[in-house]
């Protein structure tokens, strides 16, 4: 059996607006093994999260087709596609998209509910992911009595809760100070150290991306090694 979590072969994205149409990229193929970390940089307006929404089943795409564990993400039922979602794919954002009148741990126990896990099991679930990431002490805390690290770690705990294959980054310390975007990045890829997940990650820190295994531009609609 193969070990990628992601093949993606052939995508291509076209956006109408008006009597315009404009073709984000094309040609994209992209593969991705477990435990392995990939960074996607790239200039502003190139396609970055147009296609990190594709892969993960956010964004329809025009031509192509996304596997997620060999699983055809754009051809699945609704249903059936909500589902992969929830319990395979962790999404991360720049802004945290946490709930706000939701405590931490209510935050980080509500994918692993939607997924039928039970109350009392999700809790320790989501209490282990928070002490993990060094929130144990913020359990009940709501998004508006945190620090923004505090939030975004959350936010990763919430992505990571369901023990994902994959996790989807969209500039996850984009909004962060310095220090605490090393603090968010380490608690990251501690992770990733422990387990066979593998992360996509959008930044337009090069230093940031120069840590992940790999690392591709987004340029000219094409997705091409950095050099
Ligand atoms: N819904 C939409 N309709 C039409 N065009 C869109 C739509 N969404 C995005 N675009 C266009 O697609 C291109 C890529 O956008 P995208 O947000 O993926 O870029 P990006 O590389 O993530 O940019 P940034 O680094 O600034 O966040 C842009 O030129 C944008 O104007």
């Amino acid at each position: 059996m193969s070990n990628w979590v992601l093949q993606a072969q052939g995508l291509r994205k076209t956006y109408v607006s008006g009597p315009q149409q404009v073709t984000v990229w094309q040609d994209i193929d992209l593969q991705v093994a477990a435990g392995e970390t990939l960074a996607i940089v790239g200039a502003s307006g190139s396609g970055k999260t147009t296609l990190l929404n594709a892969l993960g089943g956010l964004d329809s795409v025009d031509a192509g087709q996304v596997l997620i564990n060999g699983q055809d993400i754009h051809r699945l039922p609704e249903n059936a596609r909500t589902r992969l979602r929830n319990q395979q794919i962790g999404f991360v954002y720049q802004f945290h998209h946490l709930l706000p009148e939701f405590s931490a741990l209510e935050n980080v126990m509500l994918p692993q509910l939607l997924a039928g896990v039970a109350p009392k099991a999700a809790a320790q679930r989501a209490t282990e992911c928070l002490q993990q990431l060094g929130l144990g002490h913020r359990l009940e805390h709501k998004p508006a009595e945190l620090s923004g690290g505090e939030r975004q770690r959350t936010a990763i705990a919430r992505a990571l809760v369901n023990r994902p294959r994959l996790v989807l980054l969209d500039e996850p310390t984009g909004n962060l100070d310095e220090q605490t975007a090393h603090q968010v990045e380490e608690a990251m890829l501690e992770l990733t150290r422990q387990g066979e997940t593998a992360f996509i990650m959008v930044t337009h820190d090069r230093e940031l991306a120069g840590r992940m295994n790999r690392c591709l531009q987004l340029r000219d609609q094409s997705l091409r090694p950095l050099l």
